[in-house]
């Protein structure tokens, strides 16, 4: 059995003034499995730490299973921990090590050796329970880290990067053991990581955290298809500076540098939308499926040509990453995000989302300046040296530094934020459909 896991406007701030999660809500259902993912000092451990009572909480409520949890000892919260660096008893073989916690706990001998060597045997390591830490590897010992924290059921996993010590092989395969064993005990799971592709792999859903803001919640599938900004989006986006041109008599189309990409007509909704915000700066991500390498003659009807000139390929052993100028301006996501609560769900209708468009754009007001920050939004310095965009390349493909390459750009996944990074396309209040 699990926990609900229940945060209301979560706050922390250090004795040093230092604000570490700003007002954050969310909740995480019993037996869920949510990772927290966000680059480091956003806040992810800081987070963890306020729901196992290691940390006190500024302002803001937790609940537990609907109790307020706020003032309880951390021995009072079911909640077990499991940490980057595994502080194992030297002195301990593994066996006492996994028992420890049902020790203290003053457990019938016979019962704890049972309950030992039960998950000894789930993870694997029956046959090291007369070993002492010194003589284990680290992906041994972070397995008896984990019996130790299993071996009395919690209700609460917290897990703050507990892998990121070990190579990628064992880490793959811990992981795939490590959400196993939560499944079974049917415990709820937090789960502190930097690596999107661990935090895709693991998460039933995925938390994104910026400088103590939570960008979104939602689904690998949904955070990956409809990231609400490009913060969100970005791991796996290529962002351009880009503009839409929208003419009265003419074919809409986004241009970034001397590149034009036309839309394909009929206009989708989400490309209809787009007129409101023709002229402005805008931010054009482009996703690796929405790239190949194939001239014009190849293109489908959805497909737009480009021409990329190698700046630098990445040798990957099982593919090579090309570096591409495209002859614009690489974006970088805006800083301006960072303060940035994401908005609440807007109404469904496209009126709405025009006004709101309009209003974002400054079509409709002037947008207020950021609190503490009076300057107008920066232009980040263009790193052509790298080229502005990061394609897939067959590892066998010999691409010269100064070779034109063909391009075609399926415009159905073409992404667009507004010069703050927020998604405008596609539309903003869409329910993913997936
Ligand atoms: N005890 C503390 N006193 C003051 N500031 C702190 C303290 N602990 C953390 N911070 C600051 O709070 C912010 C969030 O830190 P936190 O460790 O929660 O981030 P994180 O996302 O877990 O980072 P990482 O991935 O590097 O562990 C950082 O700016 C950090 O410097």
């Amino acid at each position: 059995m699990g926990s609900t896991i229940t945060l209301h406007n979560l706050a922390k701030t250090y004795p040093n003034g230092q604000k570490a999660v700003r007002r954050l809500s969310m909740t995480v259902a019993d037996g869920e499995f949510l990772v927290l993912l966000g680059p480091s000092g956003c806040g992810k451990s800081t987070l963890l730490r306020m729901i196992a009572g290691l940390e006190t909480i500024s302002g803001g409520e937790l609940h537990l299973d609907g109790k307020m949890a706020n003032d309880l000892q951390p021995s009072e919260r079911d909640i077990a921990m499991i940490f980057q660096s595994f502080a194992l008893y030297p002195s301990m073989t593994t066996a006492q090590n996994i028992g420890f916690p049902l020790a203290v706990q003053k457990q019938d001998h016979d019962r704890v050796n049972a309950r030992v060597h039960s998950v000894a045997q789930t993870l694997g390591i029956s046959h090291l329970l007369d070993q002492i830490p010194g003589r284990l590897s680290g992906g041994e010992r972070q397995r008896v880290a984990m019996g130790r924290a299993v071996v009395r059921r919690p209700s609460v996993f917290l897990m703050d990067e507990p892998l990121s010590s070990l190579d990628a092989r064992l880490r793959a395969r811990l992981r795939t053991e490590m959400l196993a064993i939560t499944r079974s005990t049917g415990a709820t799971t937090v789960y502190v990581t930097h690596d999107q592709a661990e935090a895709m792999a693991l998460g039933d859903r995925v938390a994104v955290m910026r400088d103590g803001v939570l960008q979104q919640i939602d689904t690998p599938r949904s955070l990956y298809a409809l990231p609400a900004n490009a913060f969100v989006g970005t791991p796996r986006n290529n962002l351009l500076h880009g503009t839409v041109h929208a003419p009265v008599d003419g074919v809409m189309a986004l241009s970034s540098g001397a590149q034009k990409i036309t839309l394909s007509y009929p206009l989708t909704h989400d490309h209809q939308m787009l007129r409101v915000v023709q002229g402005q700066p805008l931010l054009i991500g482009l996703r690796p499926e929405a790239i190949r390498i194939a001239d014009r003659t190849h293109a489908t009807v959805f497909e737009r040509a480009m021409t990329g000139i190698v700046e630098h390929t990445e040798f990957q052993g099982h593919e090579a990453l090309l570096h591409l100028s495209l002859g614009g301006q690489r974006a970088d996501v805006p800083d301006q995000l960072a303060d940035h609560a994401p908005h609440a769900p807007a109404r469904r209708s496209a009126a709405a989302f025009v006004r709101r468009l309009r209003h974002r754009t400054g079509l409709l007001g002037r947008r207020l300046p950021h609190p503490g920050n009076t300057q107008p939004p920066a232009q980040p310095p263009a790193r052509k040296d790298i080229g502005e965009l990061v394609i897939r390349d067959s590892p066998g493909a010999r691409h010269r530094r100064g070779q034109h390459i063909p391009l075609l750009i399926d415009v159905r996944n073409l992404l667009v934020f507004d010069e703050r990074g927020e998604r405008v396309s596609p539309d903003p209040t869409r329910v993913p459909d997936l």
